[in-house]
């Protein structure tokens, strides 16, 4: 059975964030949230942190502590309120201002753009959602911890924050790499770049079963701002162990919106939008001690993969696909896998690309709707984390003249790369197209997205030096 939006809202008119336990014991502090739509079901998500971590130095369950760990609550709620989407939440676990209810509101409707787009919702910013807020008052709290300069890395197991870690090297001694739930690839990452358990800070998170329940039963589900809960949990540990740096690998591409000429971004919380917000967010009411930022924000996911191709250490060990992220396999079936073989082949042999793949995803069939939409012959973008139609473009221009100079026939070309010159030469694609003289692809394209610096950038000045060369690599 499926339900529909509006009779869920109807029948279900609130969501209840009554608080939250904390439990410590000698080595953890299990923090346990208190979620309930009255008449559905109750949900108890909770977060454990390791608390025998030689780097913590500040208390992990101080007043100013409670109050990010509120703040965790408020950005967990989206997976259980979006099961019913009630109209009316009740946050009973702490007061917040008109200005942060709009902040979270705004955070909620840009987060499940996706999630509204894919179930036929169109709801108004305005009403979709009213928050009242009563409780705690975490206003008038002390925000004066303790800090030790170091940097915290979160470490997704993908190329991105590989070329993060290998680029704050140098840096090494101050480094603390970061996962939530990390899978095998982020710990081999974390490994092979050299970090020990202590420059490793792991938390573990836990779904309520219940909600895993009511998705098979038909209530609503679909994607969640995850990186805005990173955010916010890595927060937490930045204050616990005095970092002031939180180090994130989101890309340029990350800003373009996954249905041209619309809001709806995938990836709406690994923007620079979400970045700043979270920026003001953070250092308007809680610290400007701990400061949140992308490292790799200035580039294209080109330039990324182009930087990471240097790297072969990590071949057989990076993953970037969601779907097989459980298993620690590339699904060769989904739109990041093709995307993220686009976006290295450029750089490497192709008998390496195949090689890291275990197959050739050139001459798949099954791809080649993902593959339209990729490179912009279907008007839009793939529901994942995948780069910009133009950087597609940029890679397919690269790629293709690279293997006809290398001595291919335009007839040899494997499927995917021939859609992209027959549709090149029906004048198909924004920024491509092949000169019939020289039987070549030429680019277009406006930006050369390899020399790319996005100007949205929130790079601290000491950190630029550390990047400059992934422009010129
Ligand atoms: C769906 C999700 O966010 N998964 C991340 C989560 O994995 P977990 O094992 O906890 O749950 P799943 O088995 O994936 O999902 C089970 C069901 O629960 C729902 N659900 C899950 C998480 C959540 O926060 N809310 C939910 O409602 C879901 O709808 C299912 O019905 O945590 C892992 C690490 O702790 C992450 O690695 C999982 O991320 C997936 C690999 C994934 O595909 N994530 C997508 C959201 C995604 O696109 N991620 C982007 C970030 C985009 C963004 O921030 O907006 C990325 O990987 O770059
Ligand atoms: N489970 C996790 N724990 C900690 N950090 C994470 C986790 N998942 C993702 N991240 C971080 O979130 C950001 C975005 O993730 P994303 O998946 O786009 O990057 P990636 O895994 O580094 O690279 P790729 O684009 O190749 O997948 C990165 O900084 C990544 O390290």
């Amino acid at each position: 059975m499926s339900f529909k939006y509006e009779e869920l809202r109807e029948k279900y008119q609130s969501f209840i964030y009554s608080g939250f336990e904390t439990i410590r014991t000698e080595d953890k502090l299990k923090v346990v949230y208190d979620f309930e739509v009255p008449g559905l079901a109750r949900f108890n998500p909770s977060l454990e942190f390791p608390l025998d971590h030689k780097l913590i130095i500040n208390d992990a369950l101080s007043p100013f502590a409670e109050k990010i760990l509120f703040s965790i609550g408020m950005v967990e709620l989206i997976s259980y309120w979006k099961i019913a989407c009630p109209p009316r939440v009740e946050v009973k676990a702490g007061k917040l201002t008109d200005d942060q209810i709009n902040w979270w509101k705004s955070l909620y409707f840009n987060g499940l753009g996706e999630f509204f787009f894919k179930n036929g919702i169109s709801p108004s910013k305005s009403d979709f959602m009213s928050i009242e807020t009563s409780g705690k008052d975490f206003s008038e709290i002390s925000s004066d911890f303790k800090t030790q300069g170091l940097n915290l890395i979160p470490v997704g197991g993908g190329k991105d924050s590989i070329v993060t870690l290998e680029h704050l090297s140098k840096v090494r001694d101050n480094n603390v790499c970061f996962g939530l739930n990390p899978t095998v690839a982020s710990r081999d990452s974390m490994e092979i770049s050299g970090y020990s358990d202590e420059q490793r800070f792991i938390v573990s998170r836990t779904l309520d079963p219940e909600m895993l329940r009511l998705n098979k039963e038909g209530y609503l589900n679909g994607h969640t701002p995850f990186s805005a809960l990173l955010a916010f949990v890595s927060y937490y540990v930045a204050y616990l162990i005095g970092a002031e740096n939180i180090i994130l690998s989101n890309e340029a591409s990350a800003n373009a919106a996954s249905i041209p000429g619309t809001e709806i971004n995938h990836q709406y919380s690994k923007t620079s939008e979400f970045e700043i917000a979270f920026q003001n967010y953070s250092e308007k009411y809680f610290s400007d001690k701990i400061y949140y930022f992308s490292l790799l924000r200035p580039f294209a996911e080109i330039a990324i993969a182009r930087s990471f191709c240097q790297y072969e250490q990590y071949f057989q060990a990076f993953r970037s696909c969601n779907l097989g992220s459980k298993k620690n396999i590339w699904c060769g079936e989904c739109p990041k896998c093709l995307f993220i073989y686009v976006m290295i082949s450029p750089f490497l042999q192709a008998e390496k690309v195949e090689s890291i793949f275990g197959q050739n995803l050139w001459e798949k069939e099954s791809l080649v709707k993902d593959w339209k939409e990729l490179i912009g012959i279907i008007p839009q973008k793939p529901f994942e984390c995948v780069g910009t139609v133009e950087e597609v473009q940029y890679a397919t221009y690269l790629i293709v003249n690279k293997t006809l100079d290398n001595g291919a026939e335009i007839s040899e070309l494997p499927l995917l790369l021939s859609i992209a010159v027959e549709s090149a030469k029906n004048g198909d694609l924004s920024e491509l197209k092949f000169d019939e003289n020289t039987n070549r692809l030429i680019s277009e394209a406006k930006v050369n997205p390899l020399s790319l610096w996005h100007e949205d950038e929130r790079v601290p000045e000491n950190f630029k030096g550390l990047i400059m060369d992934i422009l010129a690599e």
